[in-house]
């Protein structure tokens, strides 16, 4: 934990504020997409006035496309209502520093309408409603999230006014936990390590990756939703400074034929007295079994949560390490489920999800479906003692519109979540297929244009 920088409280704010350290302060919440919206503030008016009443923000905020499209099928967010604003309110207990971008300092908002009540369908606020229902039953879930992403010497404008074709990777070859690899981009690396420490996340370390130009930095485990909190910032953050170094970096699941982008998620169940529920006598308690039986059974249902957008379903693919089977096994990365550790450490790794996961989402699936788990106290199958890949197991979704429909129609995610978080993200994955299914790709051209 030594390099643990504990987030800003707000007395040390007002003091840089008032010695000119800080000028900024960034109020900002996750959208359906994970990524952060908000605002940047002059740290004077921050301190008057937003940090007593909040700020306002469009509520089309949760109601765009990735593009910032207005597209319809929101019902809390429209033209028929007027796309008014809903409200933003800092979380104190999330303040920082952001040693990134100069004298700036950091706050995570929650939303809420102008009455004062929750906007539901807000990822913070979705995953709020599944840790409650937790605490409920005396725990608390331990989060860490594992993001790998590909580096390209070309920059963020470049990549685009290329239309993402012929970049050229960090590395030329799989650096896989190669040293000497990751070197060759440890100025940039080690900035991002850093700095994220700076502000108040806990690095544990930077490894190569298979993909050429694909690295993972890895951080400590924490609460559920300080967890994603972190993992958004942490996207943010590297974006930022990758393009700081005239460089760029993608977490998109699958950037080409080649590995994907994976964030396999691992959680652990702490009880009142911060022990490791999960751990029993003879290894895995009844409530960690119950648990994974429920992930088991909801993982297919749950897919959208995991695997958002038209480009994660291709990670999916055999020998991949990225799961096809609904499975789960001891150390077993063959499996979408896979328990890890022992005693104090023991825990289980989703492995579905891809860096375009959007985590406050994804671990309100994972605390939903184990809470489905305990509740019904399902029988944990067999573990997969062997390769899952060829195994006879049901298989993940392979589309996001089966994703969709197992959403759609699930009696489990209608029970967790409620018909207006349901619909919400039913439409967004149908808002994601139209545009999909109406654009003309470079596959269908190279395929067509001449030889057919
Ligand atoms: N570290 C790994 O197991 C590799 C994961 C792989 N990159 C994926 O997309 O799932």
């Amino acid at each position: 934990m030594a390099d643990r920088t504990p987030p800003l409280a707000v007395e040390e704010l007002h003091a840089l504020v008032a010695s000119g350290e800080i000028d900024t302060v960034v109020l900002a919440f996750p959208d359906m997409q994970g990524r952060l919206q908000g605002k940047r503030f002059a740290a004077r008016f921050f301190l008057d006035e937003v940090l007593q009443h909040g700020t306002e923000g469009c509520n089309y905020l949760l109601a765009v496309d990735t593009e910032m499209n207005t597209v319809d099928g929101y019902a809390m967010s429209s033209w028929d209502r007027g796309y008014g604003d809903f409200a933003m309110h800092p979380d104190l207990s999330t303040l920082r520093r952001v040693p990134w971008n100069a004298g700036t300092a950091m706050l995570i908002a929650d939303l809420a309408w102008n009455d004062g009540s929750p906007v539901v369908a807000a990822p913070r606020q979705i995953l709020r409603r599944q840790l409650e229902r937790l605490a409920g039953h005396g725990f608390t879930a331990q989060v860490g999230t594992e993001l790998e992403f590909i580096v390209f010497k070309d920059t963020y404008e470049q990549a685009w006014d290329a239309n993402y074709k012929g970049l050229t990777p960090a590395n030329q070859y799989n650096i896989d936990y190669s040293v000497l690899g990751t070197g060759r981009i440890e100025p940039l690396l080690r900035r991002i390590r850093n700095e994220m420490a700076g502000a108040g996340l806990t690095v544990e370390s930077a490894k190569g990756e298979c993909n050429p130009g694909q690295h993972e930095i890895a951080f400590r485990y924490d609460d559920a939703l300080v967890t994603c909190d972190q993992h958004a910032i942490y996207k943010t953050g590297a974006k930022e400074i990758a393009a700081q170094e005239g460089v760029s970096l993608t977490f998109m699941a699958k950037y080409n034929e080649r590995e994907g982008n994976s964030c396999h998620i691992h959680l652990s169940l702490a009880d009142a007295a911060g022990d490791n529920a999960m751990a029993g006598p003879d290894g895995m308690s009844d409530v960690m079994r119950y648990f994974l039986a429920g992930q088991l059974a909801a993982l297919r249902d749950f897919s959208l949560l995991y695997a958002p957008n038209i480009n994660s379903y291709k990670r999916f693919q055999p020998g991949s390490f990225a799961p096809t089977a609904v499975a789960w096994g001891h150390d077993n990365r063959t499996c979408a489920l896979r328990v890890v550790g022992h005693g104090r450490s023991l825990r289980f790794e989703n492995r579905l999800p891809g860096g375009d996961v959007n985590p406050h989402l994804a671990v309100a699936g994972l605390v939903a479906a184990g809470l489905y788990g305990i509740e019904q106290k399902l029988e944990l199958p067999e573990a997969c003692p062997g390769n899952a890949y060829a195994a006879d197991y049901a298989h993940v979704p392979t589309t996001l519109r089966e994703a969709a429909e197992l959403w759609e129609n699930s009696p489990i995610a209608l029970a967790a979540f409620g018909e207006e978080v349901v619909a919400h993200y039913r439409n967004m994955a149908r808002v994601e297929l139209e545009a999909f299914d109406a654009a003309v790709t470079d596959w269908e051209l190279r395929r067509s244009f001449e030889r057919l």
